[in-house]
């Protein structure tokens, strides 16, 4: 970390729906909040809109038009193309992009970052190393840009968050002082952070919740209705918890109760993109990927990758759990069996 007198500064990396979302509340805290920068940047990854760069129009409307339209963004927050310079001097480092597009992003970033900069990842999704195994985006993060990271994962449809819904949020987080920082510039009267240890727990529930809405938007297709979604949901949760406990043994039951674990799980089943593609998918026969196209304005969807990956482990692991749902919506998503194929959950479920 800097020294105490040294006025912190964050950037932000990632200008997405979550990432302005997010920009939004830094950019307001770091101006009442002592021991911050109040020039708080943000990496954009830049494409035309309406003739102009996104970039620039963010910087002159301080709206971001295409991501978060409707919600003014402080003037304190500058947008930046350019990915190095974004991220180079600042000390807060906040990872929000797609997880697709960690790798790509570590790759240009290695040897840039200020030598005692913190990371803080809020995306949720995973990945896998080199020879196949399952690695949090916070561990690639960490080891590819040698920085220590925590993770903010929980019930935050973005736009609601943007608009000062009440809404909490889990920080998991390993070194108190870090977590007590970093709990500083995202909390709002609005947004209340709670800081917990279970930092494996936390990120996983965040990732693996976006398979079960997958299998709650099929659902939703099939006009199954509520109890079944509640089922599904009660199952995704199951298995979510088998998942991690296998993987991370060490992980606590308790986590399951914050913003991270039952709270995420149920916004994104009933209000997140990955649901409502998913239904979509199921209504229309077309295929996800030109679904993701149509219908999120380049916006990208998670769930769907993370089933794949998680299958491709459990199969390559040869784990010994019952996680009938996760299967299925990796069959349905890249096999092309039939989404009512999912309803066979319901007779070889697993119980807590
Ligand atoms: N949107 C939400 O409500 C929400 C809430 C909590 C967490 N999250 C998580 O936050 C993370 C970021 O999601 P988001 O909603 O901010 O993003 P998004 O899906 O709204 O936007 C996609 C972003 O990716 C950028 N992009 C496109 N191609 C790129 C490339 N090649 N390299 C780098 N960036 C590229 C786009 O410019 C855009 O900023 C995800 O892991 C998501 O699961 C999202
Ligand atoms: O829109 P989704 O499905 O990516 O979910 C958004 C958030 O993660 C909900 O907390």
């Amino acid at each position: 970390m800097a020294s105490s007198i040294e006025q912190l500064k964050v950037c932000l990396v990632g200008s997405g729906n979550w990432g302005s979302a997010v920009a939004k509340i830094i950019g307001n805290n770091v101006t009442r909040l002592e021991g911050f920068s109040r020039d708080v940047t943000m990496y954009v990854y830049e494409e035309i809109v309406d003739g102009e760069k996104l970039s620039e129009v963010i910087n002159s409307r301080h709206e971001n038009v295409k991501y978060l339209p409707g919600i003014k963004l402080p003037t304190n927050v500058r947008a930046e193309p350019d990915l190095v310079s974004s991220a180079s001097n600042a000390d807060i480092l906040v990872f929000v992009v797609p997880h697709q597009f960690v790798p790509g992003i570590c790759a240009k970033l290695k040897g840039s970052i200020k030598p005692g900069a913190v990371g803080v990842s809020l995306i949720k999704g995973l990945d896998a190393n080199v020879g196949g195994k399952l690695e949090l985006v916070s561990e690639t993060i960490a080891s590819s840009l040698q920085i220590p990271m925590s993770v903010l994962m929980g019930a935050n449809i973005a736009t609601e968050v943007a608009q000062e819904c009440h809404c909490e949020a889990t920080l998991g987080c390993k070194n108190s002082a870090q977590g007590s920082m970093l709990k500083r510039i995202f909390s709002t009267d609005y947004f209340k952070i709670e800081v917990v240890d279970d930092l494996e727990a936390v990120e996983m529930c965040g990732a693996l919740k976006n398979v079960v809405a997958c299998a709650a938007g099929f659902a939703d297709g099939m006009d199954l209705g509520s109890n079944t979604k509640a089922a599904i949901i009660r199952i995704g949760l199951v298995e979510m918890m088998s998942i991690i406990k296998s993987l991370f043994p060490d992980s606590k039951k308790k986590t399951y109760f914050q913003s991270c674990g039952v709270a995420d799980l149920i916004t994104t089943c009933f209000g997140g993109r990955n649901r409502r593609i998913s239904e979509a998918f199921v209504r229309t026969g077309k295929s996800l990927a030109v679904l993701e196209a149509e219908m999120l304005n380049g916006q990208k969807l998670q769930g769907p990758a993370t089933a794949q990956l998680i299958y491709k482990i459990l199969e390559k692991e040869a784990f010994k759990i019952e996680v009938p749902l996760f299967v299925k919506v990796y069959q349905i998503c890249f096999e092309g069996i039939s989404p009512r194929s999912l309803l066979e959950i319901f007779s070889i479920v697993s119980n807590l």
